[in-house]
Formats: C-alpha cells, structure tokens, sequence
C-alpha cells in the first residue's frame, strides 16, 4: 500500500462493519469529520526552488524531547478492536518510528503494560479519587505527560453506532485504565461541571507536564497559557464531539498567533498526507497527531501496519520538504502558503 488513503480503503476488509463503522465515524452529520481533510485540500503551497536542500531533518523537539518526525500517535480508544496485540503493538510501532503515543484513558491494555515514549490522556471523572488514581497510576507507569481533554462536556451523539447498537465492548475486552484501586472497571463518565479552577487540582495530583486537548478558540488558548499548562492541542475530536466545528487547519493561526510559541501546540484533525504536516508546520504547529489511520494500520497488520503507516509519513515528508526547498521544518512558515 503505497498511501494512507489505500490502507484505509483496505482496513474496511479487517473490521466488522459496526467497528469500521466506530473507528470511522463522527458526531451528527459528521460536518466536521469531512472538513478536517478537506480543508487542508483548500491551502495551496507556493514552494521555494534552488535551495541546495540536499539532506532533511524531520526531527523536531517536544516538551524536552525530539521526535523522529512530527508526528504523535493521538489517543483513539480501544485498539484491541483493531487486533489482539492493540495497543501494544501501537505503542511498539510508535517507538520504531521514534515518536510518542499518547495512551487513551478508554484504552484496551493497561497503561503498565504499553512501552515506549507514551503521555496519557484522560477525562476528568465525575469521581474526583478515581481522576487521582489513573493520573497516578500513568505517572507511576512512566508516561511523560498528561493530556486532558476538554472537549468532552458531554458525549458526542455518533449516530452510525446508535444505528448499529454498537454500546458495549464485546466479551473478554475492558477499559483497562478504568480499574480503580480495588480492580473494578468503572464507567467512563463525563464531567460538564469541570472548569478552568479544576486545573490547579490536576497540578496538586501530578507533577507532569499538562497538555489540554480540544482547544479550538484562541481565547481558551490565552486563558491556558495563564493557567500555566505546557501545551496545546487544537483537536475537534475527529470530528466526534461538537458536528460543525471548524476545521483544525482553519483554526491553527488563530491559536498559534494567540500562543506565540510560549507552549508547543500540536493539531489533529484530518492529517492523511505529509502535504498536511508541511501546512501546519508553516501555521505555526510543532508536530501534528493521527488518529484513524493507525487505528486502520492496526486492523490491517498490527505492529507492522502502523508502522506502514508511520513510514510512509515519513518518507513524504522528506520528499516534500525536498520539494518545498526545505532542510528541515523550521524552513517551513506561511509565506509558503496560499489560502
Ligand atoms: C475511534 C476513535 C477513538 C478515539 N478515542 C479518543 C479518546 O479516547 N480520547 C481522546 O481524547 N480522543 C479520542 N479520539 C480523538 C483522537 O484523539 C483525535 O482527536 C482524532 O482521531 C484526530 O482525527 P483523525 O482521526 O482524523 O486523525 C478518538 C478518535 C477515534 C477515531
Ligand atoms: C463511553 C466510552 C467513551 C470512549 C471515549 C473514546 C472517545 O473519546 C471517542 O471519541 O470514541
């Protein structure tokens, strides 16, 4: 499979429809599913020539750390519907192709069990000691950083599932990072009431790096930056929360101008070519995160076909830095770009 695009038309044969039908889909009438790719479509690139860019560097650093590319696994639940290695076999994938994997709450192997570079991500639960208990728990297990993501108030309404009755996991699969301290699998529950204040609790329970996940308007980008919180972001969900908003590669220069580079802010949303990493790069991004096409690897070939889907990021990338006449991402910036 030479494109993301061929491994996700190939995925369809690995999955049971109602679990192609959960992976792919998106909230109401999915506006915003469709937009996050097709807005990049709408960004041309205007590239530089004859700049001797003969050796590329797609590396690039991350709260302390440097990535292979920029290029982070996003958080996507249960991937032991995708394969019954799961998320072992993303984690493994993510560490050969030397970048991070943030490891969702919803994940199908507990977060001890997931090896590499990993952050954790999470919603905070209407039970305060269980929120406690998992953000401890990752952090005991190694994770770097924590993701908290704050566009989940309440449940997206994902109206494919509600038409395939898709409400459980099947039999034998839980959400392992659910487990509170007595080894009961709780609910993932959601918690409208969380706000801004909460944030100095989440500090007071760990001392890792936060990162909030689901900022999209630049004023919720300055107010985190006074609550002190070491990235952003800039996700819609994949299109699975709130239908009609805008897309994340629209959004990006707002936050970014409103940030300006105190934090590293990360996109998703929609990220199927290196043409995509290459437009939010120039808008200011630090690494972008796939959520779908690892999940479509992973049904496909396991560690194998996210590490497929990895490469061949990469290996578009440094063609199209070649292209743009870049050596590495920092050449990237908007006057690169026609909107
Ligand atoms: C099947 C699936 C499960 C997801 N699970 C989570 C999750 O547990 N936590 C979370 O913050 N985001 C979750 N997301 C959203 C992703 O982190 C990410 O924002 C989104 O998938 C990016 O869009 P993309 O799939 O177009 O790359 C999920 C997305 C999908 C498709
Ligand atoms: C009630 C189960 C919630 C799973 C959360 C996973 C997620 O965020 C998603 O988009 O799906």
């Amino acid at each position: 499979m030479i494109s993301l695009r061929e491994l996700e038309n190939e995925a369809r044969a690995h999955l049971a429809p109602e679990v192609h039908d959960l992976f792919a889909g998106g909230a109401d009438d999915e506006i915003t599913l469709r937009a996050n790719e097709s807005a990049f479509a709408r960004i041309g690139l205007v590239p530089r020539v004859l700049s001797g860019s003969a050796e590329r560097d797609l590396s690039t650093s991350l709260l302390g750390r440097t990535i292979a590319l920029p290029v982070v696994i996003a958080p996507t639940a249960f991937h032991r519907l995708a394969h019954p290695d799961g998320e072992i076999s993303t984690a493994r994938a993510a560490q050969a192709a030397g970048t991070i994997m943030i490891v969702s709450m919803a994940a199908t192997t507990p977060v001890e069990e997931i090896p590499g570079d990993t952050w954790f991500q999470f919603n905070v639960q209407p039970d305060r000691e269980l929120t406690r208990y998992q953000v401890q728990r990752a952090e005991k297990a190694g994770c770097r950083a924590l993701v908290l993501s704050v566009d989940v108030a309440a449940f997206g309404h994902r109206e494919r599932d509600l038409r395939n009755g898709f409400d459980h996991l099947p039999d034998g699969l839980v959400c392992e990072n659910m487990r509170d301290a007595a080894g009961v699998v709780r609910r993932i529950e959601f918690a409208p009431d969380l706000a801004w204040s909460d944030l100095a609790w989440i500090r007071e329970i760990s001392a890792l790096p936060l990162v909030l996940k689901g900022i999209t308007h630049p004023a919720d980008a300055r107010r985190a930056l006074d609550h002190g919180v070491d990235g952003l972001i800039v996700s819609n969900h994949g299109g699975r929360q709130l239908d009609s908003v805008a897309a994340t590669i629209d959004l990006l220069p707002d936050i970014t101008s409103a940030v300006g580079g105190r934090v590293p802010v990360l996109l998703d949303g929609g990220v199927r070519r290196s043409t995509d990493i290459v437009k939010a790069r120039a808008l200011g991004a630090t690494a972008v995160g796939i959520g779908r096409p690892v999940l479509w690897g992973l049904a496909i070939d396991g560690q194998r076909g996210v590490e497929r889907v990895l490469s061949l990021l990469r290996e578009e990338l440094d063609r199209a830095l070649a292209l743009c006449g870049a050596s590495s991402l920092d050449d990237l910036s908007e006057d690169l770009l026609r909107w």
